[in-house]
């Protein structure tokens, strides 16, 4: 075990045809037993529910959802989350077993405690608006709801109010009138594309940043899920289970937003925006989305063979462009930045949230990128998606966005960086550009190409983009993004 030094409150539950000890550490709950040959068998497997030779399972505080002891039957139930195979995703199950050898009292104030533990600096039983797109990704996202989260979450003592949405836009209407002070957290039952209308929404009420900070929580069911690979990882990214985990025990982090403006309309961005051959992985590939994610390795494959240089202008004022630079502020901020600051207080801005600082015509202060581009790729969280890091160097609140611009090159070198892009090399490669900027701003010098905001198709028109620092809110249940502990730049 872990953890020697603790709180020992040992209860033996006899099971049915089984009798275990159940001890309180400091990180985790340890069931010591003998195990009827199938519970043992499943049990021992777990990686999440570690095993020793005599017998005895830990279960960590994190995946222990509730804890009850019921008085009159003296029985206690707990549920939690375990992983059948080391790699496999987490499932939902409970333990329920009688309490013998203990007294009543002392069996009450054990599964308080427990409980205690599995909430530590965690506000219970949170009031969830949650929000499932029937039609995002592989059309599953009602289902999955409903047999694997929402058990999670009634379990958690969440208060539920779920809209199934019916329409585009539907999910901005409803968050433009949310009300703010019934909630705690408003999931997303769905992929980024919902996302991008929520934070639209909120940025649209009558009250936009007390209504931005409201945390947002991505359960992912889409067939792009960037914010859940970033919040919860690349082995927990696409896990649902681990999603409702974040859903019930994640911590508000603020994280920075996008002001987008174009054509003098302005919206919200929380994700990417692209021109080039990355636009056309999600431009043009909206009717494949019963695809999953294999409709973004279409998309690129198409964009490809198509290959041309993207035609535009494109202009920033410039934070940085040294990568050693980028570089060295980055793995210092990881080393010592646990969690954000906490936020300033909320004082809404006169005349509503979406007015640019910069205008689109000032030029004072800007750069202009000069060389021919492939693509240029810009946002804020480390994954686009399962098999592309393509902001390694980003931080989820340091007020700069992340620029990568590819040089003109063949099909043979972009395939390669594309490799690159798994583990986020290609910010090496000499023929990316790396820039983190304050603010940008792109004019297409042609009629024909594809811009796409956060996975939705945009016009081809010139826009402008700025940093809204701390502006949003997200779950999370690692402070900061969810990269392997051994990332480095
Ligand atoms: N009932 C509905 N019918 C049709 N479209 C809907 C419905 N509800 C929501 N939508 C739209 O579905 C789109 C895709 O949503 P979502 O992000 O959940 O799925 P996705 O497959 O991951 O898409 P993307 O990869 O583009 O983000 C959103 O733009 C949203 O407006």
């Amino acid at each position: 075990m872990s953890e020697t030094t603790s709180t020992q409150v040992d209860i033996l539950v006899p099971g049915k045809n089984y009798t275990t000890s159940c001890s309180l550490h400091n990180s985790a709950i340890t069931i010591t037993g003998t195990f009827p040959p199938l519970h043992f068998l499943i049990v021992h497997l777990g990686d999440a529910c570690r095993k020793d030779l005599k017998g005895t399972i830990e279960i960590p505080f994190q995946h222990v959802v509730a804890s009850n002891f019921h008085r009159d039957t003296k029985s206690l139930e707990i549920a939690y989350t375990w992983r059948k195979r080391a790699k496999g995703p987490l499932s939902f199950t409970s333990l329920k077993a009688e309490v013998e050898g203990s007294s009543l009292e002392a069996a009450q104030d054990w599964s308080a405690q427990l409980m205690d533990k599995a909430y530590e600096g965690v506000q219970r039983n949170r009031r969830l608006k949650v929000l499932v797109n029937p039609y995002g990704g592989v059309g599953k996202a009602v289902s999955v709801f409903t047999k694997t989260v929402e058990p999670i979450l009634r379990a958690a003592g969440c208060t539920l109010d779920v809209v199934y949405t019916t329409h585009h836009g539907h999910a901005t209407e409803i968050a433009s009138k949310l009300p703010l002070d019934a909630f705690d957290a408003l999931l997303t039952v769905s992929g980024d594309g919902l996302i991008h209308e929520v934070l639209n929404g909120l940025a649209q009420h009558s009250e936009p940043r007390k209504a931005l900070s409201t945390a947002v929580a991505p359960i992912p069911t889409g067939s792009g899920n960037a914010l859940s690979l970033n919040l919860m990882g690349i082995k927990d990214g696409f896990d649902v289970v681990a999603a409702s985990i974040n859903a019930i025990k994640g911590k508000p982090i603020s994280v920075d937003l996008f002001l987008i403006t174009q054509s003098g309309k302005s919206s919200i961005s929380f994700m990417s925006q692209s021109v080039g051959l990355m636009a056309d992985l999600d431009v043009g590939t909206d009717h494949l989305r019963w695809l999953g994610e294999t409709r973004f390795l279409y998309g690129f494959l198409r964009g490809l063979i198509r290959l041309k240089s993207c035609n535009i202008e494109l202009s920033y004022r410039i934070a940085e462009d040294n990568k050693a630079k980028i570089s060295d502020t980055f793995r210092g901020m990881r080393k010592h930045q646990k969690s954000s600051p906490p936020s300033p207080p909320i004082i809404e801005e006169e005349g509503g949230l979406l007015q640019p600082k910069y205008s689109t015509t000032d030029t004072e202060g800007w750069t202009t990128f000069s060389k021919p581009a492939i693509y240029v790729y810009a946002g804020k969280g480390p994954y686009v998606g399962r098999d592309y890091m393509a902001f390694p160097a980003s931080l989820p609140d340091d007020g700069l966005i992340d620029i990568v611009v590819r040089g003109r090159s063949s099909r043979g070198e972009i395939l390669l960086t594309l490799d690159e892009g798994r583990n986020g090399t290609h910010f090496w490669n000499e023929n990316v550009n790396y820039i983190k900027a304050h603010a940008y701003r792109m004019r297409p010098l042609s009629s024909k190409g594809s811009l796409s905001i956060d996975g939705e198709a945009f016009p081809f028109e010139e826009f402008q983009v700025e940093v809204l620092p701390r502006y949003g809110s997200l779950l999370s249940l690692h402070d900061t993004y969810a990269l392997d502990s051994d990332f480095t730049l």
